[in-house]
């Protein structure tokens, strides 16, 4: 059994779907894509997983359990954890603590300073450690809010655009970590423009366009289908 599956899922703004009908899954221990065009439904299926948005139709199954009526807290309980497009980052505070708010509400909340110092060590961030979130340059800023996502230990991963103002260098730095996660046994869910990060650190990817799967499959085969060149020549 996959560790998420979506199925059904339609989500309508008045009289527009910006999904319709969208299934999803996520293993443990897979980074799985999810890719799309400007608009294509991406964030609000995020919404959806995390608890943030109830669809109109469908279910989201985690580890087993439908968790659809499920508000955001009681899926984070489930091993849920998610980063925002929008930073969400507590701008006075240094980025150890960020992180050391984030480890508090996790299940290991006794051990959340030893926490804080790994993800620091884990994701290079020694250097900023002391300083106020909000002197950060965005990359980097990016970096502690999926360090924060990392803090409570999570099963299910969602990362929304991570990569966004990440230089060449932090973007592979990025992908070592992405793949060490998974490694671990992490279930990874990455929304993201950037195509080359995708293609390299995927191990699925779903495609959507205009709230429809339009392919899933492995980065070889979803980057050479037809649907799915057409719709990004269609953004272009
Ligand atoms: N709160 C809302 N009210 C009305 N329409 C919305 C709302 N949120 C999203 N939409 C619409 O739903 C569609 C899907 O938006 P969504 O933000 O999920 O796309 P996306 O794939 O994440 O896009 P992007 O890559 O630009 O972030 C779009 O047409 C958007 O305008």
């Amino acid at each position: 059994m996959a560790l998420l599956e979506v199925s059904g899922v339609t989500v309508r703004f008045g009289g527009h779907r910006a999904l319709d009908g969208v299934a999803l899954t996520a293993d443990a221990g897979r980074v799985t894509g999810l890719i799309g065009p400007n608009g294509a439904g991406k964030s609000t299926l995020f919404d959806v997983v995390s608890g943030l948005r109830r669809p109109n139709t469908g279910r989201v199954v985690l580890r087993g359990r439908d968790v659809t009526r499920f508000g955001p807290a009681r899926r984070a309980r489930y091993g849920l954890a998610r980063t925002f497009q929008r930073l969400e980052l507590f701008g006075r505070l240094s980025v150890r603590d960020n992180l050391l708010v984030a480890a508090e509400l996790g299940a290991e909340r006794r051990h959340a300073a030893r926490t804080a110092t790994e993800i620091v060590d884990r994701l290079g961030l020694g250097e900023v450690a002391d300083q106020p979130a909000d002197a950060l340059p965005t990359g980097v800023a990016r970096l502690v809010e999926v360090g924060r996502a990392l803090a409570v230990s999570p099963a299910l991963l969602l990362l929304d655009e991570p990569a966004a103002g990440l230089d060449a260098e932090e973007t592979d730095r990025f992908a070592v970590l992405l793949r060490a996660l998974a490694a671990d046994g992490t279930a990874v869910v990455l929304v993201e423009h950037d195509m080359a990060l995708v293609m390299h650190v995927c191990d699925d990817i779903h495609v959507l366009d205009l709230g429809k799967v339009i392919a899933v499959g492995p980065p070889d085969v979803v980057r050479r289908d037809e649907a799915v060149l057409a719709a990004y020549l269609g953004d272009a």
